[in-house]
C-alpha cells in the first residue's frame, strides 16, 4: 500500500516535472495571464466551463477571482457556467445536455470576454459546442486539456495541454495551472501593496 501511494505521488510529480521543462507550455500560460489581465482591465469577464471534476475546477477558479486568492483586493469578474442547477437542468431538458454551456455563452457571452473551457479528453460535446458558440460571438477561448485533446486545440485561441492521457493526472495539472493563473492575474492587476 505504501509503495502504491509513493508510486501515485511519483506519477503526479513526473507530470509536473514535464510541465516545468516545457517552455512552450509556460509561454502559453504567460499568454493566458496577459489575455486575462487585458480582458478584466477592459471591464470584460472570464467564464468557466467543465464537466465532473473539471466543473469543480471551473467554480473553484471563478471563486478565486470573484472573492480573493492570496490577499484582499477588489473582486474580479468571473462566472462559472457549472453552478446554476435551474439553468443547467432547463437547457439539458429542453435542448439536450450538449447545449448546456453553449446556450449560456449565447445568453451571457459578450465580445471581449474569455471562456476557460476544461476537458481532459478534449471531446466533451457540450465543451466543443461552447467553443463554437464563442467563435460566433467574439468570445476568446482558452482550452485546458490533456495529450489526447488535439481536437480541442484546433477550436481554441490558446490551449494548455497537460502531458498525460490519464484523466486524474490531467486534472491535477489543470489545478496547478489554474491556481498559478489566478495568482498571477491578481498580482498583475493589483500589485501587492499598491492602492486599488
Ligand atoms: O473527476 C473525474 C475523473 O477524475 C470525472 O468526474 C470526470 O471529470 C468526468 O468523467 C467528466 O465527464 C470527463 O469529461 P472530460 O474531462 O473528458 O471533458
Ligand atoms: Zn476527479
Amino acid at each position: 500500500m505504501i509503495e502504491a501511494i509513493q508510486g501515485e505521488l511519483g506519477a503526479t510529480i513526473q507530470v509536473l516535472q514535464a510541465m516545468q521543462a516545457d517552455r512552450d507550455l509556460c509561454k502559453r500560460v504567460a499568454d493566458v495571464v496577459e489575455l486575462s489581465v487585458t480582458t478584466l482591465k477592459a471591464g470584460n469577464k472570464i467564464l468557466f466551463a467543465g464537466n465532473g471534476g473539471s466543473a469543480a475546477d471551473a467554480q473553484h477558479w471563478a471563486g478565486e477571482l470573484v472573492s480573493r486568492f492570496n490577499y484582499d483586493r477588489p473582486g474580479l469578474a468571473a462566472i462559472a457556467l457549472t453552478t446554476d442547477t435551474s439553468i443547467l437542468t432547463a437547457i439539458s431538458n429542453d435542448y439536450g445536455y450538449d447545449y448546456s454551456f453553449a446556450r449560456q455563452i449565447e445568453a451571457l457571452g459578450r465580445e471581449g470576454d474569455v471562456l476557460f473551457a476544461l476537458s481532459t479528453s478534449g471531446r466533451s460535446k457540450n465543451i466543443v459546442r461552447a467553443l463554437a458558440a464563442c467563435k460566433e460571438r467574439g468570445v476568446k477561448t482558452v482550452g485546458f486539456t490533456g495529450s489526447t485533446g488535439s481536437d480541442m486545440q484546433a477550436l481554441c485561441d490558446h490551449c494548455l495541454c497537460i502531458p498525460s492521457a490519464h484523466t486524474p493526472r490531467i486534472q491535477e495539472g489543470h489545478e496547478v495551472l489554474g491556481h498559478m493563473i489566478c495568482g498571477l492575474i491578481e498580482q498583475r492587476i493589483f500589485p501587492k501593496g499598491a492602492k486599488s
